[in-house]
């Protein structure tokens, strides 16, 4: 399984929280921006810096700078949402594109309704945002889509994954990488990852 696990202990720390019958709404959704925050720190480790000639009060130097490489996160609707604005702290810059996606309760296939993407989605490096990565079909119709517009450099960031999910995605798409805080243990019958959290968008929203 290709998949990079954050282990981060405020990140453990907060996953635990999160799975938590007893969290509310409102707690669930405080404790996810600041997880996707810090996942975000992680998902960005590589990015690209250039040499760049600054004058301090002291002397003149060479520094770091971000060579402003465009990045676009994409949330899956709804429960993606939940983990935009933690990112969008790190990267205030970045644009957002949406992708309307739910799964059929009986059939589990994603039913796309909504798409709306950066008009230079080729140009972009695109991080899709989806805290729940289950039999992985949503996710990958959502790389699909996006491969279709153009995009080749593509990432997934979600906070608990089944292996089922991961292994589809390195299976169709091996050129997306997943990071995740959590690979957790199986699928129940209704395509619910055990132990995980229940139904996220749920849980972010307060509606089902
Ligand atoms: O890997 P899969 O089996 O496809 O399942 C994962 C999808 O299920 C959830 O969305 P859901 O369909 O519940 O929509 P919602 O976010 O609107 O609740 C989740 O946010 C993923 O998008
Ligand atoms: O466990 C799961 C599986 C899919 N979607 C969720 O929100 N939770
Ligand atoms: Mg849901």
């Amino acid at each position: 399984m290709k998949v990079q696990i954050i282990e981060h202990p405020l990140v453990q720390h907060k996953l635990t929280l999160l799975r938590d019958k007893n969290t509310g709404t409102k707690e669930f959704r405080e404790l996810l921006d600041e997880i996707a925050l810090l996942m975000g720190y992680e998902l960005t480790r590589n990015l690209p810096l250039q040499d760049v000639e600054i004058e301090t009060p002291v002397a003149k130097c060479f520094c770091k700078m971000l060579t402003g490489k465009k990045i676009g996160f994409i949330p899956v609707l709804r429960a993606g949402l939940g983990m935009v604005n933690g990112l969008l702290k790190l990267i205030p810059a970045a644009k957002v594109g949406h992708i309307g996606l739910y799964r059929d309760p009986d059939t589990l296939t994603p039913i796309e309704y909504y798409c709306k993407l950066p008009s230079d989605t080729a140009e972009r490096e695109l991080i899709i945002v989806d805290p729940m990565l289950a039999t992985g079909e949503s996710l990958v119709a959502a790389i699909d889509l996006l491969k279709r517009h153009g995009a080749k450099d593509i990432k997934l960031i979600c906070l608990v994954a089944a292996p089922e999910g991961v292994l589809l995605i390195n299976q169709k798409h091996p050129d997306v990488k997943i990071f995740t805080a959590a690979v957790d243990d199986y699928l129940n019958d209704h395509g619910y990852i055990v132990p995980g959290l229940g139904d996220a968008g749920d849980r972010i929203f307060g509606t089902k």
